[in-house]
């Protein structure tokens, strides 16, 4: 890890999308990191706004720049884009951009690597495959080397970060099966973003819980990609199906699983504890404790575990995070911190807001 001393230039900062959900909460978190500098923030439909009158929460962050049109800079004076803006447009955006730039995007347009599956699975053919071949995939943890030496990093989804941490683990230590793996999440209606939209309006998703995207959501080949390369194999497959919940943050999943022949619940718990040992930021709990939204919200932690099923030789693995940070924003400062040799932890490492 680098050092930011007193002497370091600090990272200029652009945030494409910077009037959105995970463009705030870029902001949010970047105004506690000491290494860097916000120099442009961009919108579409908001710009020409002051950001707080877009966000009141920022009235005190006099320093910060008012939403431009990204069509309006030149880029000299930024170093790093954090790109938060819908699919596809972003690739048509991030083509444009100067090559001195370094990237992260949380969009999905650049997380697989297969064009054919992109095609399927988000209605059309790409439009900058050369940078979709270049792209890193960001799960920080497990990706580190790669990150480093990237130009463009492509920030994983917010679910399929929290299946990947544990999923990965196990796969690679071949205590579980890679074609009986069924995932079932919950997310705070921020997934969908700030737009306005009838599905998240507070009468239609208050009090109530429904599933979408069933078993056909596009978060299933990024996970399927994800688990694929770690055990060396295309045929993973898994199940998986979101369901929309009544608060505002926070992902929990629920995860089932088939042990290998001879694996126990034992060795797996040692596994996913030996693969993150001294990660800050993903923690397997003790004993038999849940992981609870709650206890991660407004934080970059994962929390996960993973008990005996009442079903010989099957398991249950709990994950908890908030999407919006470890699922989007706080893990792309990760990835920037990787990426300009800054503490990786540097402007994440907030503890979790409770109650
Ligand atoms: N929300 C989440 O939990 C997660 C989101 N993501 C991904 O991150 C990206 C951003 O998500 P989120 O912040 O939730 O989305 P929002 O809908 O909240 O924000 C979208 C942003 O993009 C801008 N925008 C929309 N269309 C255009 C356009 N044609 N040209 C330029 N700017 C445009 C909007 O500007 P304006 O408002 O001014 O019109 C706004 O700033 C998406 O790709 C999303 O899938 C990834 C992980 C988690
Ligand atoms: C609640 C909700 O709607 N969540 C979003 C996921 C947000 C995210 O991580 O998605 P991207 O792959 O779009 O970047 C969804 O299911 O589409």
């Amino acid at each position: 890890m680098g050092a930011a001393g007193a002497e370091t230039k600090p990272v200029r900062v652009a945030i494409l999308g910077a009037s959105g959900y995970t463009g705030a909460e870029l902001v949010r978190l970047l105004l506690g990191h000491t290494g860097v500098e916000i120099t442009v923030l961009t919108g579409n439909t908001q710009a020409g706004q002051e950001f707080s009158a877009v966000y009141p929460q920022f009235h005190y962050a006099k320093d910060l720049p008012a939403l431009t049109r990204h069509e309006d800079h030149d880029w000299k004076d930024v170093d790093c884009v954090f790109c938060c803006l819908p699919h596809a447009t972003t690739q048509e955006i991030i083509s444009q951009l100067p090559e001195h730039l370094k990237i992260v995007d949380l969009s999905a347009d650049f997380r697989l690597k297969d064009i054919e599956t992109y095609a399927e699975w988000y209605g059309g053919e790409h439009k900058a495959p050369a940078l979709q071949a270049e792209a890193v995939y960001g799960l920080t943890e497990l990706a580190r080397d790669d990150v480093r030496g990237a130009r463009l990093v492509a920030n994983p989804g917010c679910y399929p970060t929290a299946a990947q941490l544990p999923l990965i683990a196990l796969l690679k230590a071949g205590l579980i099966l890679k074609d009986d793996i069924i995932i079932d999440a919950k997310s705070g209606t921020t997934g969908a973003g700030r737009a306005p939209k009838q599905g998240t309006l507070f009468c239609e998703v208050s009090d109530g819980i429904n599933a979408y995207g069933v078993a056909s959501h596009r978060h299933a080949p990024e996970i399927e990609q994800g688990l694929g390369e770690a055990c060396g194999s295309k045929d993973v497959v898994v199940n998986f199906t979101p369901h929309l919940m009544p608060m505002s943050r926070g992902i929990l999943e629920t995860i089932y699983v088939k042990l290998a022949d001879g694996s126990t619940v034992e060795e797996a718990k040692a596994a996913l504890e030996k693969a993150y040992a001294g990660e800050r930021f993903v923690t397997v709990l003790p004993g038999a404790a849940v992981p609870h939204t709650r206890h991660v919200r407004g934080s970059n932690h994962v929390f996960m575990n993973i008990v005996a099923d009442r079903l010989p030789g099957r398991a249950v693995i709990l994950v908890s995070m908030d999407n919006l940070v470890k699922g989007a924003s706080g893990q792309a400062i990760q990835n920037m911190n990787v990426m300009f040799d800054l503490p990786e932890t540097q402007g994440v490492d907030m503890a979790p807001m409770f109650p």
